[in-house]
């Protein structure tokens, strides 16, 4: 049986990349794998959990169809590697680091994801993104006003494979929040007021 393509979105800070760290070795337990994502962002910002290349490289691979799925988002692009459909093939999870924007063109590829939703009360985000240091102010300030459209627009659909998941607490219960989505004890969660 195909396995099922999990995608996990939020705004940039609110925690996407800690918590996928952090349920790693659990979600292998899970048949669960994480696509290593390409950036057009320099190695140093990447850490490992990216493949960072140029501008050039990126259109290359794009236009050679390297990419099951793209986008541009933060003056960046983002690719995530077509071998996650012979992953899905194999029958095996798949775990996404996804674009909310992109969310309506992903469902059109793969009809049946679950996707979660990660988010962060607005200032918590803002001091985390700030603590991150990874943007500068104004670059930080965009991030959010992105954030207050698109979480908004996702909640709107009332999507009933749509799980909300909120970090504005410990990772380590964000963790099993995570994992009690996948294991399908809990399709849907009210945003953390
Ligand atoms: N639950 C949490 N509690 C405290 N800090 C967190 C938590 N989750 C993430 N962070 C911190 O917030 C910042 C943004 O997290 P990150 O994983 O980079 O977000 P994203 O990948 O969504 O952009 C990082 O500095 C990270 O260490
Ligand atoms: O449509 P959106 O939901 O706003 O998402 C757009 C992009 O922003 C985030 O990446 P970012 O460059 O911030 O990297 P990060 O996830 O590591 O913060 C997210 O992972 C998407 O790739």
């Amino acid at each position: 049986m195909a396995g099922r393509l999990i995608y996990l979105i939020g705004p940039s800070g609110s925690g996407k990349d800690s918590l996928l760290d952090a349920a790693r070795t659990r979600l292998a337990e899970r048949n669960c794998r994480i696509v290593r994502r390409v950036i057009t962002r320099s190695a140093e910002a990447l850490g490992e959990s990216a493949l960072g290349v140029s501008l050039d490289e990126f259109t290359r691979l794009e236009a050679r169809g390297e990419f099951a799925l793209s986008w541009r988002a933060n003056g960046l692009c983002y690719g995530i590697p077509r071998k996650i459909d012979d992953w899905l093939a194999a029958g095996q999870n798949v775990l996404v680091n996804g674009s909310r924007g992109h969310l309506p063109a992903t469902r059109q590829r793969y009809p049946d994801l679950l996707v979660l939703l990660l988010t962060v009360e607005q200032s918590v985000l803002r001091e985390r993104l700030r603590a991150r240091g990874r943007e500068s102010v104004e670059e930080i300030d965009a991030r959010l006003a992105r954030n207050e459209r698109f979480s908004e627009q996702v909640l709107a659909q009332h999507d009933p494979a749509l799980c909300v998941i909120d970090n504005s607490g410990a990772l380590e219960d964000t963790v099993e929040c995570l994992l009690r989505c996948i294991d399908g004890e809990s399709t849907a969660s009210t945003p953390h007021q």
